[in-house]
């Protein structure tokens, strides 16, 4: 599990910079599904300089105390479910990119507790939008 730890080749999730570089990577991936792209750019028809910024924004939050993030997340995921469920399989999907970039490009102990926090958020977003 934390074979990547100390690769040398490999820079950590520890900085805004990199932060930002991880969320190009990962919506790179995102965009390119064939079941996720749509619902980010139909369903939710996002625009991609709003977005990135606020994804980066809650990243720092979580992973270094940033002060920039201030919405409600769930409530947002909410109102999208409402339009379009979504699913124990998307979750998946969503948390083996999240998992997929950050092996790729980052390793260290903020890339791990990156993808555990990813995991567990995801777990709950799900419990709660679709119940036990
Ligand atoms: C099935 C999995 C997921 C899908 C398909 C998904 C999709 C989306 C979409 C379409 C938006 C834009 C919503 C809008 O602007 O109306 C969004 C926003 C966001 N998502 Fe997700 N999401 C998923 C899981 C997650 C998880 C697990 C996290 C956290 C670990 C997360 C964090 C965020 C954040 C921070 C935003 C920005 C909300 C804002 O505008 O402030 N998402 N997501």
């Amino acid at each position: 599990m934390y074979a990547d730890q100390h690769n040398p080749d490999k820079p950590d999730l520890d900085s805004p910079e990199r932060i930002g570089h991880f969320v190009e990577a990962f919506y790179e991936r995102l965009l390119k599904d064939e079941t996720l792209a749509p619902i980010f750019l139909d369903v939710a028809a996002i625009d991609i300089h709003e977005h990135f910024p606020r994804i980066q924004a809650y990243w720092e939050k979580l992973l270094m105390g940033g002060q920039d993030y201030h919405r409600h997340t769930m409530n947002i995921h909410r109102a999208l479910y409402h339009k379009r469920p979504l699913t124990r399989a998307d979750f998946d999907l969503w948390l083996s990119y999240f998992t997929q970039t950050m092996d790729e490009k980052f390793a260290g102990p903020y890339a791990e507790r990156a993808k555990r926090i990813a995991a567990t958020i995801a777990d709950n977003m799900h419990r709660a939008l679709n119940g036990p």
